[in-house]
């Protein structure tokens, strides 16, 4: 296909989609991002099917509810009046159990066709079955690829509105909606700031909302969880990794985010905390409550997918899910606490108290130093492993030679899914550093903690690292008695070091048995998948399109073309906002 001056556009396939791609300056375009793309589709076809289990289920319970009231009802002559709650019940889902629901009578015996009625109730369940019903907000679209793709692979699909501020990527995605056969009609073209689109749905949400910004997602996310459904999924990447997992903006974090950056070896996983416990934050002060289904932190950017719920119950633990961290900055032993506490009564209500705290004193009992604090940060789960398995069922059932990430789809989620749910971990290499030893085999460090009777899982963030549930007093007494055996030079050590301080208590307090433990190597290190792959060519952030200047000359007509007068000021990102310091991420 030709441009308007006879020139040639580049034809990019991914997925199902191929779009027509001018060039950089005008349009963002990053063939980097397929990983986020393939597993975002995958990631809404697993919380479709379970959106839809959900659904038919409440449906079900409601019906028998229903049924129950006006047995009752009938009983006292009271038949015709419907509740308030029955008038207010509104569609959304097809209700895919309706056999009982549908009767086919013989009009001359007026006597119910039991077969026929099986028949009907079953054409009528799978034309219901099929009707599509998803919409999908793609808020920050560029050429509109992601939201083609999702038109045109995940089943159900009713509306995908790929918007953007950017009056040459709507040129674009216009062009890309017409190129992909099937996709006119479900992906809709729309310009707008991401904000007013979605703070116009307020009172009509989107059953999914994919953020995928230049930098920092936090200006969109007060909009984003008003403007998603009940039950509903957001999709949210964050790339200013620098500012969340740096030590250079500790506070722009806390303004972005609410919260403080770590100064540790887990910061990418301090990252995807700051970042959920921004969105549960916002969701909170609407009586909404997150539930994070998986949290990733990928190459240059975290990647979260979240399920919101209209819950102000729900949205009340927030405080006890929420965490300060205190992290020694001789040693890097870290604690941490929530902000509040919750206890269950007796009746099932939820009792909500003050923590007490801190859980560490001004200075380090392992080393004397003084400590960081981090957060506040989400203390909560970060994946939920039956949402992870619904995606790898997927992915067992899709064509690699069109979705080419698979195997590092399949890598991640093993290592998500094995993931203790215990913040944090640490990494044998650093730890006897601070030691000054020579590094235990990872296999030691694991069986070590098994043998002690924690638990021990790797991390899908950083390769070779350890998450256990042991505190780390437990850590440096299994490095105290691994040095009995591997000795440290006592002239490496200067005075008033950390080091020195962590040796002083010389005798363990428990047995250590470094006997190799049979579940030493994780289940993911027993089978064969790509669980570290090395960065693909090009890795990295791209630099903003220069076609990107929000409502410029060119006028676009219809429905949200309108300039928004007073644009916030994140449209003029600065630096720190959307540029990664390369150096200080990780190149694994
Ligand atoms: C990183 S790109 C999106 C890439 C795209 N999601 C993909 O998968 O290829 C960010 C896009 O957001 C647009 N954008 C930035 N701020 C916006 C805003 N406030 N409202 C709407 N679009 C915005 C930019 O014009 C740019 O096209
Ligand atoms: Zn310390």
């Amino acid at each position: 296909m030709e441009k308007p001056d006879g020139s040639k556009y580049i034809l990019l396939t991914e997925g199902r989609a191929t779009v027509l791609y001018e060039n950089e300056n005008q349009v963002f375009y990053n063939p980097v991002q397929q990983f986020n793309r393939d597993l975002s589709t995958c990631a809404i076809r697993a919380w479709s099917e379970e959106y839809t289990e959900q659904k038919t289920a409440a449906k079900r319970n409601q019906r028998k509810k229903r049924k129950l009231r006006n047995d009752k009802r009938k009983m006292s002559g009271k038949e015709n009046l419907k509740t308030q709650e029955e008038l207010e019940a509104g569609e959304d889902v097809a209700p895919t159990d309706t056999m009982e629901e549908v009767h086919v009578t013989d009009p001359k015996t007026d006597e119910v066709n039991i077969e026929a009625s099986e028949n009907a109730a079953k054409a009528a369940q799978s034309e219901r079955k099929k009707a599509p019903f998803i919409t999908i907000l793609e808020a920050l679209s560029a050429t509109g690829l992601r939201a083609i793709r999702y038109g045109l692979e995940i089943p159900l699909i009713k509306t995908v509105l790929a918007n953007d501020f950017s009056p040459a990527a709507v040129k674009a995605i216009e062009r890309n909606v017409v190129y992909n056969d099937g996709a006119p009609g479900v992906v809709v073209a729309f310009h707008g700031d991401a904000n007013a689109v979605m703070y116009s749905h307020k009172t009509k949400p989107f059953h999914v909302i994919d953020l995928d910004p230049y930098g920092t997602a936090a200006p969109f996310l007060d909009a984003a969880v008003q403007a998603v459904c009940d039950g509903g999924l957001l999709l949210i990447t964050c790339t200013d990794l620098s500012i969340l997992a740096g030590t250079g903006y500790p506070e722009k974090c806390f303004t972005n985010y609410g919260g403080m950056t770590c100064r540790t070896e887990f910061s990418h996983e301090s990252a995807l905390r700051l970042v959920l416990s921004s969105i549960a934050s916002a969701a909170a002060r609407y009586g909404k409550a997150i539930e994070p289904l998986l949290s990733l932190s990928i190459d240059f950017y975290v990647r979260v997918f979240v399920r919101v719920r209209n819950s102000p119950i729900q949205g009340k633990l927030l405080a006890s899910k929420t965490m300060l961290t205190y992290t020694c900055s001789g040693c890097g032993s870290t604690s941490y606490q929530p902000l509040g506490r919750v206890s269950i009564n007796e009746d099932g209500s939820q009792k909500h108290s003050f923590a007490q705290g801190p859980p560490v004193s001004s200075h380090c009992e392992h080393c004397g130093f003084v400590h960081h604090l981090g957060g506040p940060m989400w203390a909560g789960p970060l994946h939920n492993k039956d949402f992870i398995d619904r995606i790898q069922k997927i992915t067992e059932t899709l064509d690699p030679v069109i979705y080419k990430t698979i195997p590092r789809i399949k890598g991640m989620l093993t290592l998500a899914k094995e993931e203790l749910d215990d913040p944090f971990y640490f990494t044998a290499a650093h730890v006897s550093s601070t030691m000054r030893c020579s590094c235990p085999p990872m296999t030691t460090m694991t069986s070590a903690l098994l043998n002690a009777g924690y638990k021990v899982s790797a991390t899908h963030a950083v390769p070779g690292a350890i998450k256990t549930n042991a505190n780390w007093g437990v850590i440096w007494d299994i490095l105290r008695e691994w040095i009995k055996t591997n000795p440290v030079k006592e002239t490496n050590i200067k005075e008033h070091s950390p080091t020195k301080k962590l040796l002083e208590r010389r005798e363990p307090s428990f047995a250590v048995d470094f006997t190799m433990h049979p579940e030493a190597n994780p289940p993911s290190r027993r089978i064969k998948i790509a669980r570290y792959p090395l960065n693909p060519p090009n890795w990295g952030p791209k630099a903003r399109a220069k076609g990107d200047k929000p409502f410029n000359n060119h006028k676009i007509t219809g429905p949200g073309s309108e300039p928004v007068p007073d644009a916030p000021n994140e449209w003029e990102t600065g630096d720190e906002n959307g540029e990664v310091d390369m150096k200080k991420q990780k190149t694994t």
